[in-house]
């Protein structure tokens, strides 16, 4: 079965537009007794020029989520499409490609080669995929991150903040449908992390960029216009232009409703759209 991009989602009379989608996504880890299910038939939508921040307890599976969205990791059941792409089932060879030309990723650890300079980190994927950055788009990102006077410095002679803006810039420079962050401010002070949070913002408010980024920090989630919440595997709420106390306080009801045993938790656990409501396929207004 092949279903296009740009197909309506479920219970929403408006096609929307969707830079990534995922049916009856699972992933299972292990076999028998020790079996994890770390995603339970998930369906996602991830709205093309939108900030969506993806949030959960520990081994809820966003991380998980992130790598089969991303083909970095092969499903054990469901469907993935990037654009109008469907991607699983597509070879390794294929994905590398797809990845390289297609999607930017952004890690906590920034992930930047030591030897070489912050310009050279920047423009290296496209590098080694014989691409020529596009000068002027370079030069526009290199000033929207702040990044002119160090682009010869080497990691080592930058500052956490400035090296997670190196990776956002080297994240930017292709124009990829969509860029990955998993907890790239997890490694920064307040400060650093708020302008590197502000900078993926823009990226999507002047870029027209969309980013997908997990992360446990309320105050980050509220930079995103919608958030996911994961539990046990499945996307059980979504919360559209969050704010740090409406995260954190949605987070609290995680905690009291995880510590009770299964059998006891409260309807409210129950997937979004299964009570008729637009489900994470909703595409939030902008205020
Ligand atoms: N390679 C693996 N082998 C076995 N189990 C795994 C593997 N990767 C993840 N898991 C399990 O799958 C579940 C989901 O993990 P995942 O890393 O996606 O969660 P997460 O929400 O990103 O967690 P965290 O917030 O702690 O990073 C967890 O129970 C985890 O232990």
């Amino acid at each position: 079965m092949s279903t296009p991009a740009s197909a309506p989602a479920p219970g929403l009379a408006e096609p929307i537009e969707v830079a990534a989608r995922a049916r009856a996504l699972t992933k299972a880890y292990g076999s028998g007794e020790t079996a994890v299910l770390a995603l339970d038939s998930v369906d996602v939508d991830i709205a093309r020029g939108r900030f969506t921040a993806v949030m959960g307890p520990s081994g809820s599976g966003k991380s998980t989520l992130m790598h089969l969205l991303a083909g970095l990791d092969t499903v054990s059941a469901g469907q993935v499409w990037l654009g109008d792409t469907e991607i699983t089932g597509l070879k390794e060879r294929e994905l590398t490609q797809l990845r390289r030309d297609r999607i930017g990723f952004m890690f906590q650890s920034f992930n930047l080669i030591p030897t070489l300079n912050a310009l050279e980190n920047i423009t290296l994927p496209m590098d080694i995929a014989g691409q020529r950055p596009d000068r002027e788009w370079l030069e526009y990102v290199i000033d929207t991150l702040g990044l002119r006077d160090r682009l010869g410095h080497r990691p080592a002679q930058l500052s956490g903040g400035q090296q997670q803006r190196v990776a956002c810039a080297r994240a930017l420079v292709s124009r990829p449908e969509l860029i990955f962050a998993d907890e790239p401010t997890g490694n920064l002070d307040s400060r650093a992390g708020l302008e590197v949070l502000g900078f993926l913002r823009d990226a999507v408010d002047k870029l027209e960029q969309t980013v997908v980024m997990v992360t446990h920090d309320p105050g980050a989630a509220a930079h995103s216009d919608l958030v996911l919440f994961l539990a046990d595997g499945r996307i059980v709420d979504e919360m559209p232009r969050p704010t740090a106390e409406s995260v954190l306080e949605r987070l609290k009801r995680f905690d009291v409703i995880h510590a009770l045993p299964q059998e006891s938790r409260p309807e409210q656990e129950s997937p979004p759209g299964a009570d008729g409501d637009q489900g994470a396929d909703s595409t939030p207004d902008r205020d």
